[in-house]
């Protein structure tokens, strides 16, 4: 049963959009990409006409032109020996034509997938409908966050998850992307640095990858709901921006229902538009944020996360608002662990997407 939230940005009939991205390129772990391709197996697209959705799916996008397009502009020398020649579950292993940055893997890559994403999620949006992107890896919030930016540029962001994603290029441990979105939209100086010395070549693919990111993201218009697992430089970072975040200590102290209504005043303060329509909002979800024991099949899990109904509640709480206007399910990845968690996490994915579109318990 659905509710009867009017949705305030979305064009009647209501519909949503799709963005399946089968992309693992912003961490090692093979499998993150078949994350869309599972959840929308498990009758995604069905369960949201049931719930009274107008969806349009015409398939995952493929990325494969994107490797092509790069692959043969590149002027790097094919026989050169590569950085990594690990193991065959490592998909961090870097192609000759997407040499490492500093320790940024398969930074090209990323980027220009990211860049395709964005334009994908931009274009629904201004249309008047909700874009819902299933990842894949959580870097692809670069493209969707972009995209909300684009034609929402007021939109504020919650991010659900048990990482803060913020580390810069001079930050990051891993040299994972999908662990540096945030600092990339927010255009943080640690990225500046470590691209300083990155001189543009002859050839496209060898200049700045992420010069088309507009730091659009405000510190000021983010909030953190489920870190538990934050590195010290992001400390650092959320610290010395202000960036609003709860903590599951956060979550055990206040309850999950005082915590997003605080992360909801918070963005919703000293917002005011003429009409006094609450701010739109974005919603990136990794489910990770999730305890393990509710979402198992995920590249990093982190003990004593969110319960099933926490994780629920922040969706259906931010549906109320009728103010969603974009959402990402994140880092499904069901290549890990054994077939009955695999099946737990698929189902807890689509049942997030259905309670952020209207699904009731009543
Ligand atoms: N989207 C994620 N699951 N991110 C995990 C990031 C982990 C770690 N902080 C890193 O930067 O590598
Ligand atoms: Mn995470
Ligand atoms: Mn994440």
């Amino acid at each position: 049963m659905s509710s009867e939230i009017t949705p305030q940005y979305l064009k009647a009939p209501r519909t949503a959009s799709i963005v399946g991205c089968p992309f693992s390129g912003g961490q090692p772990k093979l499998g993150v990409d078949k994350g869309p391709i599972h959840l929308v197996e498990a009758g995604l697209v069905n369960q949201l006409e049931e719930l009274g959705w107008n969806v349009k799916f015409d398939g995952h996008h493929q990325f494969e032109d994107i490797k092509y397009a790069l692959s043969s502009s590149s002027s790097i020398d094919p026989s050169a020996p590569t950085a990594s020649s690990a193991a065959n579950d490592d998909a961090s292993t870097s192609n000759h034509w997407d040499p490492p940055i500093g320790i940024l893997k398969n930074p090209r890559l990323v980027s220009r997938v990211c860049e395709e994403v964005a334009k994908v999620v931009s274009g629904h949006a201004k249309n008047g409908e909700l874009p819902v992107t299933l990842g894949g890896d959580h870097s692809l919030a670069m493209g969707t966050i972009s995209g909300t930016l684009d034609a929402h540029p007021e939109a504020g962001v919650i991010w659900v998850d048990a990482h803060a994603d913020i580390n810069t290029a001079a930050t990051t441990e891993s040299g994972n992307i999908h662990g540096m979105p945030v600092s990339f939209l927010m255009g943080l100086d640690g990225n500046h640095q470590a691209f300083a010395s990155f001189k543009p070549g002859p050839s496209p693919s060898s200049q700045t990858p992420f010069a088309w990111i507009k730091p659009v993201l405000k510190p000021s218009s983010i909030v953190y709901i489920g870190l538990r697992d934050v590195d010290a430089g992001e400390k650092k970072i959320l610290k010395e921006n202000k960036i609003k975040a709860f903590s599951m200590h956060d979550v055990d102290r206040y309850g999950i229902g005082r915590v997003v209504e605080m992360a909801l005043e918070y963005l919703n303060g000293g917002y005011a538009q003429g009409d006094s329509k609450p701010r739109p909002i974005h919603l990136s979800f990794d489910v990770d944020a999730l305890d393990p024991s509710v979402a198992p099949s995920t590249g990093t899990p982190v003990r004593g996360g969110l319960t099933f109904r926490e994780g629920h509640y922040i969706c259906e709480r931010i549906w109320e608002t009728g103010a969603l206007v974009g959402l990402d399910i994140m880092e499904v990845n069901p290549s890990l662990e054994d077939d009955v968690s695999v099946k737990q996490t698929v189902a807890v994915g689509c049942s997030l997407v259905r309670s952020a579109l209207g699904e009731t318990l009543l």
